[in-house]
């Protein structure tokens, strides 16, 4: 057996990539699935689409790579996170459909149990803040709007999982219910410091505990897919969010190392060690990776709209036909114009949490044009992460120093433009490495790893890669007026003065 299977089941699509022990990509098969948004802040997904697309991917790659499902040795799954499925333990269906990570229809009863008071224990135990953004709030909405789904959930009939559990239950042919540790890090009922389910937590949010997952590894024993899906009897030997996986996959292994994911929104994690650090700065605090019962922690900063940015400008606007376009556009922009976009669409995440506010447009005169937006739309993304890592700094100041170098990922990361206006408003430099894939790539070691076909964590950062390294080249004057801007502009967006 030679090679290794990653599932990386993200917000808009599913991957299957095979991965050799290296561990390099061999071969990969991606499909999309329907986005469900049946009222305004809505969004979901239908469970048994995540999983057709899982298994038809897993197949198509394995063909792709011109191997037999014999040839892999371990799988390993990354997933979108808090996205909440509940399903009915002895049928296996699904109660409803997921509702997405993004989905904001918690907002009042957020808004209630802040009002109660209850933030600062939710937070001391799980690092999180209180909003419909992590999956407690979600898993009560289902049980209180699907008939009967309550009072099946407390006779021990239903069982929650996030979608990383949802595949496993479905590749054991329901045999294992599971998570690890960090997907577990993101439901908001999980004590992070005691690495258990939190009784309290589960009273508060009313969730029956007997719908929960067991908590393992992300490197770990999570039982066997079944012969007759793939060919043969394949190991599931590792589990971790997405957005942790790519932290593993970009070898961030070491205390103060960053990295920023770019895809549709944009998450930053900062590695902090094997002590939590409560953030000053409304950062969450996050489960890492958990290997060998020993869980390492990062600070977290997420923008929920990066890449969306451009989708809108493609989708919405009609100014591009697709995402590389805006390159030459900002490029041409007139450096004159000071067009802020602040793509609040769902509102603002890391590290302002302003569910309430909507995006606006700030600075457009009579020659402000499809160039002008395109560029204020890419920059708004290098303003966002300025935010979150001059928050990440400013926790982490007192814990030590933090990297000054961003390893950057995702598929924004392929435009040039936006990654030198990063390394410009960070004023520090942003390495692109060769494998953007870093998501599947990390998923990938820890399943490798733990089947002993992969190289140790040593081994696995020393084969790391550089693309290209962007360095810091604007004019500091210039710098510190555009960053005054964009302030101002946030400032003028919020839904509350602050
Ligand atoms: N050349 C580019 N310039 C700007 N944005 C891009 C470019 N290529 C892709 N994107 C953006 O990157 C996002 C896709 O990245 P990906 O990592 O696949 O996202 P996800 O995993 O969240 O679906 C899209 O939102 C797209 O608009
Ligand atoms: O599917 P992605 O890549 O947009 O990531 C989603 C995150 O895990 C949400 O927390």
């Amino acid at each position: 057996m030679t090679h290794i299977l990653a599932i990386d089941q993200g917000t808009t699509s599913t991957r299957a990539i095979v991965f050799d022990a290296a561990p390099a990509p061999v071969a990969a098969d991606q499909q999309e699935f329907a986005q469900h948004f049946p009222a305004s802040g809505w969004v979901e997904h239908d469970p048994a689409d995540l999983w057709a697309s899982t298994a038809a991917t897993c197949r198509a790659a394995i063909e792709r790579a011109g191997l037999r499902a014999a040839d892999i040795a371990a799988i390993g799954i990354t997933n979108q996170r808090e996205t909440t499925v509940v399903w009915d333990r002895e049928t296996g269906q699904p109660v409803g459909r997921a509702i997405v990570w993004q989905d904001r229809r918690t907002a009042d009863l957020c808004r209630r149990l802040k009002e109660d008071g209850a933030e600062p224990e939710v937070t001391a135990k799980t690092g999180l803040l209180l909003d419909p953004y992590f999956s407690a709030t979600k898993i009560a909405w289902i049980l209180d709007n699907v008939e009967g789904a309550r009072a099946r959930a407390e006779a021990g009939k239903l069982a929650f999982g996030t979608v990383d559990s949802w595949l496993i239950w479905n590749l054991t042919g329901g045999k294992v219910h599971a998570t690890d540790a960090t997907n577990a890090s993101r439901t908001m009922l999980y004590d992070i410091r005691a690495g258990a389910w939190d009784a309290e937590l589960c009273r508060m949010f009313r969730v029956p505990m007997s719908m929960l997952p067991e908590v393992r590894d992300s490197a770990d024993d999570f039982g066997r897919a079944r012969a007759d899906l793939l060919g043969a009897e394949i190991p599931i030997l590792g589990v971790a969010g997405d957005q942790q996986a790519a932290t593993v996959g970009q070898a961030c292994f070491a205390p103060g190392m960053v990295k920023s994911t770019y895809g549709t929104g944009c998450f930053a994690l900062l590695n902090t060690g094997d002590a939590p650090v409560a953030s000053a700065n409304r950062l969450l605090t996050t489960i890492a990776y958990q290997l060998d019962g020993k869980p390492t922690y990062a600070l977290e900063g997420s923008i929920f709209i990066a890449g969306a940015v451009v989708q809108w400008l493609r989708d919405g606007l009609g100014i591009i036909r697709e995402a590389a376009q805006t390159q030459p556009l900002a490029e041409a922009a007139d450096p004159a114009q000071n067009v802020y976009l602040v793509p609040a669409f769902t509102g603002l995440g890391a590290p302002w949490w302003d569910s309430e506010c909507r995006g606006a447009i700030f600075g457009l005169t009579r020659g402000t044009g499809p160039a002008e937006l395109a560029r204020a739309a890419l920059e708004s993304v290098g303003y966002q992460s300025l935010d979150l890592i001059e928050a990440m700094r400013r926790d982490w100041s007192a814990e030590g120093a933090a990297d000054t170098v961003l390893r950057v990922d995702g598929g924004m990361t392929a435009s040039d433009w936006t990654m030198q206006f990063l390394a410009d408003m960070l004023d520090a430099p942003v390495d692109r490495p060769r494998v953007l894939e870093t998501t599947a790539l990390g998923a990938a070691w820890l399943a490798g790893m733990k089947a002993g076909l992969c190289p140790d964590a040593q081994g696995f950062a020393a084969s790391w890669s550089l693309d290209r390294r962007f360095v810091p080249s604007m004019d500091p004057e210039r710098r510190r007026a555009k960053i005054a801007g964009w302030r101002d502009a946030v400032r003028r967006t919020l839904s509350q003065p602050r």
